[in-house]
C-alpha cells in the first residue's frame, strides 16, 4: 500500500528581512490518496512549490496540519518523512557517475552495499538507464538526466513522490513522451504522486485529480474532465482549455441573460431562480457551431487562424473581446464575412460576476447533464 498525504487548513507566511511577513498560502487543504496522481496547477507564484516543500518538510506552516498516512508530520524532520522529491533542475551531482547519483541517498542512509547494488540494477533496468551508469550527467540527454533524477527518487523505496515541474527543461516532443512514461510507471508501481506544474496540458493528461491554485488559495479540486466541463469558478474556466472558455459580461433582466453589447440574448430556462444581476456568460470555443444550436445569432468574422485539423475563428460580439470558436478546418471562412453561429443552452456556463462562483442550479435548469452521463452518451 502506497503512502497518502493530506494538507489541512494550511497557512504559510514568509518573512524576509525586517519586512512584515507575507502570507503565501491561505487555508490550503487537499489530499493525495494512496496510489493517486494529484497535480497542483496554477500560474507562477500561486504557491504550488511552497505546498510541495511543506509536504517534504523543507518549510514550516504557521497554521494547519500535514498528514502522511494519517499521521501528523508537522514536527517530523524532512529526512524522516518517507517520501522522495524530484526537482525541475534534476539536482544531479556533475562530478558523480549516474550510478553514484542514483545511489547517493542510499549511501547517505548507510544502506548496505549489496542492497544498494541490487536496487540500482533494478531501477536502472526499469528506467532503461543501464547502459549509462558509468557516465557523468553532462554526457546524457535532457530526457536521460530526467530519468536519473526519477531513478534517485524511486531507488529510495519511497511510495510517495513529490515532483516540482520535472519535465519543464525538456523539449516538447520529449516532454510528451515522458508524460506518458511517467504516468505508466506511476500506475505500474502504484506510487502516490504530488506533481507541480503550471502547464494545464500536463495536468489534464496526467492527473487523477487536479488541485487548481490561485493567489495562495485552492480554487477547485476535481478530475480533469470535471474541471473542463464544470469549472466551479470563472478563474478556473479562464485557466483551463486552449483557448480557454469565452467569458462575456452579461446582465440578467426581463427573463433573459444578455451580453452587454446585446449580441447574445438567451431566455432564462425554467426553474432557475435567484440569479445575480451581473453575470459572466461562458461558452467553450469547442461548443460553438455554424448554423446550429438552439441559440443562434448573426455576427461578423474578425479573423481566422488555421491550426491544422481545426481553425480558430474570432467573431465580433460587440464587446472588447471577440468570441472565439474552434471550428473544423473544412468550413470555408472569410475574414469580414457575416455568419450565423450558435450553441446549445446546455453548453452555457454562468458565473456570478462579483464572486466568480458558478451560479448554483444553472446546470440543472439548462438540462446540462453531469459529466458522467455525458461521457456515457458520447460512448
Ligand atoms: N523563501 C521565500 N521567501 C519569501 N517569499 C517567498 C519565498 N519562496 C516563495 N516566496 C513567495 O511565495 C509565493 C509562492 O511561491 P511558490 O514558489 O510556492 O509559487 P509557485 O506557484 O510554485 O510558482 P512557480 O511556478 O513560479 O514556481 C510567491 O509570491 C513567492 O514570491
Amino acid at each position: 500500500m502506497s503512502s497518502s498525504v493530506e494538507l489541512r487548513g494550511i497557512d504559510k507566511f514568509y518573512q524576509s528581512g525586517r519586512e512584515e511577513p507575507t502570507q503565501v498560502l491561505f487555508d490550503v487543504s487537499f489530499e493525495a490518496k494512496s496510489g493517486e496522481f494529484v497535480v497542483l496547477l496554477g500560474p507562477s507564484g500561486c504557491g504550488k512549490s511552497t505546498s510541495l516543500r511543506l509536504i517534504a518538510g523543507l518549510e514550516d506552516a504557521q497554521n494547519g496540519q500535514i498528514l502522511i498516512d494519517g499521521q501528523v508530520v508537522n514536527d517530523v524532520p524532512a529526512s524522516r518523512r518517507k517520501l522522495a522529491m524530484v526537482f525541475q533542475n534534476y539536482a544531479l551531482f556533475p562530478h558523480l557517475s549516474i550510478a553514484e547519483n542514483i545511489m547517493f541517498g542510499l549511501k547517505v542512509r548507510r544502506v548496505e552495499k549489496s542492497e544498494r547494488r541490487r536496487r540500482l540494477e533494478q531501477t536502472a533496468e526499469l528506467l532503461e538507464l543501464t547502459p549509462y551508469l558509468d557516465r557523468r550527467p553532462a554526457q546524457l540527454s535532457g530526457g536521460q538526466r530526467q530519468r536519473v533524477a526519477l531513478g534517485r527518487a524511486l531507488v529510495s523505496g519511497a511510495s510517495l513522490i513529490l515532483m516540482d515541474e520535472p519535465l519543464s527543461n525538456l523539449d516538447a516532443k520529449l516532454r510528451q513522451q515522458m508524460r506518458v512514461d511517467l504516468r505508466q510507471l506511476q500506475r505500474d508501481l502504484g506510487l502516490t504522486v504530488v506533481y507541480v506544474t503550471h502547464d494545464q496540458v500536463e495536468a489534464m493528461t496526467m492527473a487523477d485529480r487536479v488541485v487548481v491554485m490561485r493567489g495562495g488559495q485552492v480554487d477547485q479540486i476535481d478530475p480533469p474532465r470535471t474541471l473542463f466541463q464544470r469549472p466551479t469558478r470563472a478563474s478556473v474556466a479562464r485557466f483551463i482549455g486552449s483557448p480557454p472558455m469565452n467569458l462575456l459580461e452579461a446582465e440578467v433582466a426581463d427573463g433573459h441573460v444578455a451580453t452587454d453589447a446585446g449580441v447574445i440574448r438567451v431566455p432564462l430556462p425554467a426553474g432557475v431562480t435567484e440569479l445575480p444581476a451581473r453575470v459572466l456568460l461562458g461558452v467553450r470555443p469547442e461548443d460553438i457551431t455554424l448554423e446550429a444550436g438552439d441559440h443562434q445569432f448573426e455576427t461578423t468574422l474578425k479573423t481566422v487562424e488555421l491550426l491544422g485539423a481545426d481553425q480558430l475563428a474570432r467573431f465580433d460580439v460587440g464587446g472588447p473581446a471577440p468570441l472565439i470558436a474552434r471550428l473544423h478546418a473544412n468550413y470555408p471562412l472569410d475574414d469580414g464575412a457575416r455568419y450565423r453561429i450558435g450553441f446549445r443552452l446546455q453548453d452555457l456556463h454562468l458565473f456570478d460576476a462579483e464572486s466568480g462562483q458558478r451560479v448554483p442550479g444553472w446546470d440543472a435548469a439548462t438540462g446540462a447533464t453531469t459529466s458522467e452521463n455525458r461521457q456515457f452518451m458520447k460512448g
